[in-house]
């Protein structure tokens, strides 16, 4: 990480950190003093998504049923499988917490960004200390492509949208893996809650 000078934030993003057994312990030894801001959406459909990304990449992979299960007849979930894993919230922030306090860590919610980007940007805000600059009025909502759009991108007058890859259509997956995998990710899901003290919603 470079230096960094008063009155500026260093910033580095990497989706796998916060699954990565030994990257608390290195960030802490590089600066016991970085803030985390780990973005988390419902496991399953977080689960769907991962796969549907491979799918776009190895259209020839096994179906999403066959992969979660260890065993399809006693319907043991293969825990081991990367995209059921890191939907494990809860046991990788434990791992994050031998390092670092809960107030240097923040959640953002991936389903509010989408509903209420402002209001999510505002609490990224507050956790860095700065003014909350992005509000509201810098949004616009894309019927289209089911997400919120910047109006104006940095250093352009033009709106900025994401890209293609965001916003794949995920598969129809078997309702009764669904609900295998809710029930499954429920009591992590509970002692994610509570360990972050937000209520995220994905159990209704
Ligand atoms: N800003 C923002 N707000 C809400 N949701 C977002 C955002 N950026 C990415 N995403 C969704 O995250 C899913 C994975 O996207 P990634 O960027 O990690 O990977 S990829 O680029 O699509 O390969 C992928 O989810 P799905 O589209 O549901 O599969 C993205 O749409």
């Amino acid at each position: 990480m470079p230096k960094t000078l008063e009155g500026q934030i260093t910033m580095e993003k990497t989706p796998s950190y916060f699954v990565t057994r030994e990257a608390p312990a290195r960030i802490s030894a590089m600066s016991r003093d970085t803030k985390l801001i780990v973005v988390v959406r419902d496991p399953v459909t977080r689960a769907i998504s991962d796969y549907t990304q491979t799918l776009s990449k190895k259209p020839d992979i096994p179906s999403f049923e066959s992969l979660t299960f260890k065993n399809m007849t006693t319907g043991l979930i293969d825990t081991s499988w990367s995209a059921i894993q890191i939907g494990i919230y809860a046991k990788h922030l434990d791992n994050w917490l031998q390092y670092f306090p809960m107030e240097q860590i923040l959640f953002v919610s991936g389903e509010r960004l989408i509903s209420d980007p402002a209001g999510e940007l505002g609490r990224v805000q507050d956790f860095l200390g700065l003014k909350r600059i992005i509000t509201d009025k810098h949004f616009y909502f894309n019927q289209t492509k089911g997400f919120p759009c910047l109006k104006k991108a940095e250093g352009s007058s033009k709106p900025h949208c994401l890209g293609k890859t965001k916003g794949r259509t995920h598969p129809n997956i078997d309702p009764e893996v669904v609900q295998r995998l809710r029930d499954f990710y429920r009591p992590f899901n509970m002692k994610f809650y509570q360990m972050t003290g937000r209520f995220f919603g994905w159990d209704d």
